[in-house]
């Protein structure tokens, strides 16, 4: 597949209700696709699907493996955060600088502020290897040096040819096609 991600007339029933149907779309190396939409619209419900972890009552979705970035940051919460980043392999070290939380490696997952355990959960994503990348909310709890350093994380991730699928309802730095969901 050359596409990473592709959804074929996929439809998505939820909370006793169609969210969409017919959505279809493809996303190649190098493309970043911004979900937006009003609260309720089913921006989440999309990426979970993307991710496979919600099945589509109709439809196709392809997907090459990915890393999930949500709200749940799958890091041990009693480790320290470079331990707990290294369970999942790799090594997280240029992730965490990346991010700008190198000084916090020592520090156990527990302890870090929600701000800098987004960027942890976003270095996890990073330090993957993943060609697809879904973000959920990735600007939610930010500070403004968070802020500034995503574009470049996500510029480098397209320009070795992954992908990104980022679920926002605020608009997100950089070039993306956007994908607009309605209640
Ligand atoms: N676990 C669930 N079970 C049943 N319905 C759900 C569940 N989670 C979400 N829903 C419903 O699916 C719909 C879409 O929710 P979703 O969280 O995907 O929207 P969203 O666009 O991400 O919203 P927000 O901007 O508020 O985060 C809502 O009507 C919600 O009530």
């Amino acid at each position: 597949m050359s596409a990473l991600l592709r959804f074929d007339e996929v439809a998505l029933h939820r909370g006793g209700r169609m969210l969409f149907e017919g959505l279809s779309f493809v996303l190649g190396a190098g493309e970043a696709l911004h979900v937006a939409g009003p609260n309720g619209s089913g921006k989440s419900s999309l990426i979970r699907l993307a991710a496979g972890l919600l099945l589509a009552a109709r439809g196709q979705v392809e997907r090459s493996p990915l890393a999930l970035a949500d709200e749940h940051s799958a890091l041990d919460r009693e480790l320290p955060l470079g331990s707990a980043l290294r369970f999942w392999g790799g090594s997280p070290d240029a992730a965490l600088e990346a991010l700008g939380i190198g000084h916090l490696s020592a520090i156990p997952v527990r302890l870090l502020s929600s701000g800098q355990q987004k960027k942890a959960t976003l270095a996890r994503v990073v330090a993957s290897g993943a060609p697809l990348w879904l973000l959920d909310e990735p600007l939610n709890a930010l500070d403004g040096d968070g802020l500034a350093r995503l574009p470049a994380v996500i510029g480098a991730h397209r320009a070795g040819g992954g992908a990104v699928l980022a679920a926002s309802h605020q608009p997100l730095p950089g070039e993306w096609r956007v994908l607009e969901l309605h209640a």
